[in-house]
């Protein structure tokens, strides 16, 4: 006979499996703050990002259930924040304004309970870590898409600071405006770059008498719509959220594979090998007056098997010149051998940015 089931039932047995979740999430922040002790008395660093990479890792493949990796990750890089929040609280800059998708991706990453700093420019967000203002900065560094952000690459040399993790993450634009009929809409604000990711939903919606009003940022776009009449933006949903403005459409950018790779910075950072990593450095040739120089640093990751993944070559500045530094990122750590010969190639200088685990 089909047994009937009542929600009530599964509502209690529900709350009995909450209860028991808490108790062992209790028992396990036990364990985290005696690691913060032990940490705190060896000065060692509380964010191990390959450790967390490890944990999700071999929770995934051991999943039974109907948890992917997505949500298995999203649960517990919440509870990672939480767990270093009780070691040691620390500070995380990223470029502003409140409601950013930068801003988005720091909370992906440090959680709900992280305190978080928003500045005003990506050479704030170096400076605030540099000085150690913030022990973790967090900054755009390519749109897949679009390409590299320049002021990003800029400022990497200035600082002497180091890549801690990487954190890709999906844009999704909204439109959101008070006005339900898209027809009265007069004003649509946004960032350009913004405009140009939704150019398609733009094109079939709004001919030439709707303004498209560029602003710094998806956030003041959504706070100007919320306070004007027959206006809108294009925005991240959690700035919609922010200035109570109702998403009219949802995932309006042109490709559904537009992704934004965030980076997080901080000083003196060293990640031991997760197995599976990344590093990236910046590397000047000391002989690009000669033919083949630049072949020969990249043969060179060729013969040692090494999985380079990017090359984007940017000027020196150093006097009238025309001399560039190369941003390389491979696939490795810096501990590993190969990547060691690679780093002493005695054709190049070197400054490492850092070796943290891949996840993207
Ligand atoms: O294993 C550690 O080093 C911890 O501090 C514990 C823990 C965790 O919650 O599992 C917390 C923070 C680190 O980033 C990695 C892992």
């Amino acid at each position: 006979m089909k047994q009937v089931v009542n929600i009530d039932e599964l509502r209690d047995k529900i709350d009995s499996i909450d209860h028991q979740l808490l108790k062992l999430l209790n028992e396990r922040m036990e364990l985290v703050k005696t690691i913060g002790h032990i940490k705190k008395t060896t000065n060692a660093s509380i964010y191990r990002p390959e450790r967390e990479k490890a944990i999700i890792d071999r929770l995934t493949s051991d999943s039974k259930g109907m948890l992917d990796k997505g949500a298995i990750e999203a649960i517990f890089l919440e509870i990672f924040a939480v767990s270093r929040n009780i070691e040691l609280p620390e500070k995380v800059a990223y470029l502003g304004p409140e409601g950013s998708f930068t801003h988005q991706a720091a909370e992906a990453r440090f959680g709900a309970m992280g305190e978080y700093i928003s500045l005003k420019t990506i050479q704030s967000v170096f400076e605030a870590v540099n000085t150690e203002r913030v022990r973790f900065g967090i900054i755009p560094i390519e749109n897949n898409q679009q390409g590299m952000v320049s002021d990003t690459i800029n400022v990497l040399c200035e600082y002497d600071i180091n890549i801690v993790a990487e954190v890709p993450m999906p844009i999704q634009f909204s439109f959101a405006s008070k006005n339900e009929n898209i027809k009265t809409i007069k004003k649509v604000y946004s960032k350009d770059i913004a405009f140009k990711q939704c150019g398609k939903f733009v094109d079939e919606y709004f001919d030439k008498s709707v303004e498209l009003i560029p602003v710094e940022s998806t956030s003041k776009a959504s706070k100007l719509a919320s306070a004007e009449e027959n206006s809108a933006a294009i925005c991240s949903h959690i700035a919609a959220k922010m200035y109570h403005l109702p998403i009219l459409f949802q995932n309006i950018e042109d490709s559904p594979d537009n992704y934004t790779r965030f980076l997080i910075i901080s000083k003196n950072f060293n990640n031991v090998s997760s197995g599976n990593d990344k590093t990236t450095i910046l590397v000047k040739l000391s002989n690009d007056n000669e033919p083949g120089s630049l072949a020969s640093f990249l043969q060179s990751f060729h013969e040692n098997s090494i999985n380079l993944t990017k090359i984007e070559s940017y000027p020196a500045k150093e006097g009238k010149g025309f001399k560039y530094w190369f941003l390389v990122e491979f696939e490795g750590h810096k501990d590993d051998e190969k990547v060691k010969v690679i780093m002493q190639d005695p054709n190049i200088t070197v400054k490492w940015l850092g070796s943290y685990p891949k996840f993207c």
